[in-house]
């Protein structure tokens, strides 16, 4: 049976990252999810990744400490591309051809992303993994996800991450918030379900991107949420 969808981003939680530690990169759930992203590469599933940084560092937290909001940001821009280069290293390490992408301009590091140059990776088999978010100050890595799929023509943002969907309110908070199988664009803005942010969920919302939500450390994994059988929530325009 083809695959359900040809090309994905997916965004890969900093956080998340950290495994049971609060800060930093876990060796084991580093290499358990780049087998998982290798898995599914080796069927032909175009995967573009777009990874967080809050396991390193978040510009809000530096700011509110005492440094200036644009240079936090930039700090945590580059905190990211800790995390793609952990991640894109990983990942060639199970046996997937693949390429690290840098949002600002650091040619020892990483070549500079065009979605032009991306698009041809992704055409010739490489998974991509683009770091530093939108290369803006002011932005998360949740918007660059949003964009860089629109850029890149994907078929729909998988955002993997602490928690298997999207619920009433912070499950982390309440245990008791109520989860949902299918929620509008609408009403995750309207309703302020912060698992993504409003302007990554408005962006989508406006190029009729479809968002899939759901737990990074779930067994199933990557090719489980792709066959549809494990849980989490969908955001669209219809159920
Ligand atoms: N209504 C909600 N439903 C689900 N999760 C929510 C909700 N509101 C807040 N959250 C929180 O959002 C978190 C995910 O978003 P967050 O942006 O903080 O992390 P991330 O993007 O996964 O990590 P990083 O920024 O490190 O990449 C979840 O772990 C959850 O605690
Ligand atoms: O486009 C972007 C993306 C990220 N940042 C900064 O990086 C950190 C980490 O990203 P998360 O999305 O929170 O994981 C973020 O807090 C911002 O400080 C950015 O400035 N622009």
């Amino acid at each position: 049976m083809a695959p359900a969808y040809k090309r994905i981003l997916l965004k890969v939680s900093g956080e998340a990252l950290a495994g049971d530690n609060s800060f930093g990169i876990e060796p084991a759930f580093l290499q358990g999810i780049a087998k998982q992203i290798a898995d599914v590469a080796n069927t032909g599933v175009q995967i573009a990744i777009v990874v967080g940084g809050g396991n390193i560092f978040r510009g809000m937290a530096g700011a509110a400490e005492g440094t200036d909001r644009v240079t936090a940001d930039l700090m945590g821009m580059l905190g990211t591309m800790i995390n793609a280069l952990a991640l894109s290293n990983a990942i060639s390490r199970q046996g997937a051809k693949c390429k690290p992408y840098s949002a600002a301009s650091m040619p020892s590091v990483a070549d500079t992303f065009t979605a032009r140059d991306a698009k041809m990776a992704l055409e010739d088999g490489f998974v991509v993994v683009l770091g530093g978010g939108t290369g803006n100050p002011f932005f998360t890595t949740d918007t660059a996800s949003t964009l860089r799929a629109i850029e890149l023509e994907c078929d729909v943002v998988l955002k993997g991450t602490k928690v298997d969907g999207v619920y009433s309110e912070d499950p982390m908070k309440n245990p008791n918030a109520t989860r949902y199988d299918f929620v509008s664009y609408d009403e995750v803005i309207g309703k302020n379900l912060r698992v993504m942010d409003t302007a990554a969920f408005a962006l989508a919302r406006d190029n009729s991107m479809p968002i899939i939500v759901y737990a990074l450390d779930d067994a199933a994994g990557l090719s489980g949420v792709l066959a549809g059988s494990t849980r989490f929530t969908r955001v669209g325009k219809h159920n």
